[in-house]
């Protein structure tokens, strides 16, 4: 048994049943389902399934889920403008675009995502919030958090504990939110710091704020905790009879056509491709010896490929044939580190290049695809 399906089978104690019981639900009921999956595409896809699949069951539902390191950025928004794409590679955070709209937040096993699932008129972000405030001042009654009109929970009138986000379908939707519990706060604000200066975009922006977790003002407060006390607010508030679905997103056969949701949230055309047009203006200084050489990169990017590009070293540095045979080369391409790369190297087999040029000709190569 996988060691997440262990360990929440050991918090719920016997008050947990698996998916078999999700067709025998009473039409118009309410259900409480915690995921089994930590992987943020699985997750996201699990949502897509469920809000088509509490359309046609008519109840609603709360889904309890967590996830590795991730940024998860929202319907229309701009990655390399939100995050640090390099870092992530680097340390190996996953980038997801969401299907709901709004900003950009950090995930990892130290924050709790809500996503309640309901008709659309009975769709209630402020009630939903409620619940949350209910559920930590009924555990911690000394815990000073309240609602913003953005749908913000803060802590302390000054630190965001929780972003919100939603969906509307025509007749069902969801709200989905956040909770920070003990999250890597370091990672969280390097990773959401963009390195681009000159980039020019309509796409969403997101709105920065001083965040703080839970654990900080309350060591005893862990995400078991939360979610224990999360779930039986939910509980009664909508009188369950005191179960929680476990339910695995890995399951094609129970949950129909997930894989494919899944697949399309992991596939490059919708996490970069969907990006708004924009462009980069980028100046960056090369060394080599004791000097410095100044290049000036242009670019604009349509669905995530380059639709034009231009390249200018002031100076004999590299030959300028060189600089426009790279940006031509660039046109067409995906803005995207593999491809460049790839792209690099063809250009260098086909022609034979001294040392010394050979070492320049990589050096801004990298460079533009460090920006990627
Ligand atoms: N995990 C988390 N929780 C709360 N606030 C966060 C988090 N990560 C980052 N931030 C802060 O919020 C702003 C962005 O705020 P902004 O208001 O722009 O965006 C949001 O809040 C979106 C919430 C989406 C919730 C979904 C629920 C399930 S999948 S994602 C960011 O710059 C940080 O300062």
């Amino acid at each position: 048994m996988p060691l997440l399906e262990a360990g929440l089978r050991a918090l719920w104690g016997a008050r947990y049943t698996t998916l078999a019981a999700l067709g025998e639900c009473r039409a118009g009921g309410a259900l409480l389902l915690q995921s089994l999956s930590t992987d943020i595409y699985q997750n996201l896809a699990l949502e897509d399934w469920l809000h088509e699949y509490v359309q046609t069951w008519g109840g609603q539902a709360l889904l309890l889920w967590r996830n590795g390191p991730a940024v998860v950025i929202g319907r229309h928004q701009n990655p390399w403008r939100e995050c640090n794409l390099k870092l992530m590679r680097e340390r190996g955070v996953q980038l997801s675009r969401r299907r709901s709209g709004g900003g950009t937040v950090y995930h990892d096993l130290g924050n709790i995502n809500l996503t309640f699932f309901t008709s659309r008129q009975r769709y209630d972000r402020r009630g939903n919030l409620e619940l949350l405030i209910s559920a930590l001042k009924g555990i911690r009654p000394h815990l000073d958090v309240m609602a913003t009109d953005r749908y913000d929970l803060l802590l302390n009138s000054a630190f965001k504990i929780s972003g919100t986000a939603s969906k509307i379908g025509r007749t069902s939707a969801y709200h989905h939110c956040t909770l920070l519990c003990n999250s890597d706060r370091s990672t969280l604000s390097s990773v959401l710091q963009s390195p681009h200066q000159g980039l020019q975009t309509n796409a969403t922006p997101s709105t920065p704020a001083l965040v703080k977790n839970l654990c900080e003002e309350d060591p005893t407060l862990t995400c078991d905790v939360l979610m224990e006390a999360i779930a039986a607010e939910y509980t009664r508030r909508h009188s369950l009879r005191d179960q929680i679905v476990l339910i695995d997103p890995r399951d094609d056969s129970l949950l129909p056509g997930i894989g494919k949701f899944t697949q399309e949230l992991k596939s490059w055309e919708w996490t970069y491709g969907r990006t708004p047009k924009f462009t980069i203006s980028h100046l960056f200084s090369l060394h080599h010896d004791v000097n410095e050489e100044d290049v000036k990169l242009n670019m604009s990017i349509n669905h995530g490929r380059i639709e034009s590009c231009s390249i200018e070293v002031f100076s004999d540095w590299l030959p300028s044939a060189m600089c426009d045979h790279l940006a031509s080369d660039l046109i067409g391409n995906r803005f995207c580190p593999t491809e460049t790369m790839v792209l690099a190297s063809a250009h260098l087999r086909a022609c034979s290049l001294d040392n010394e040029l050979h070492n320049r000709w990589n050096a801004l190569c990298e460079h533009v695809m460090a920006i990627m």
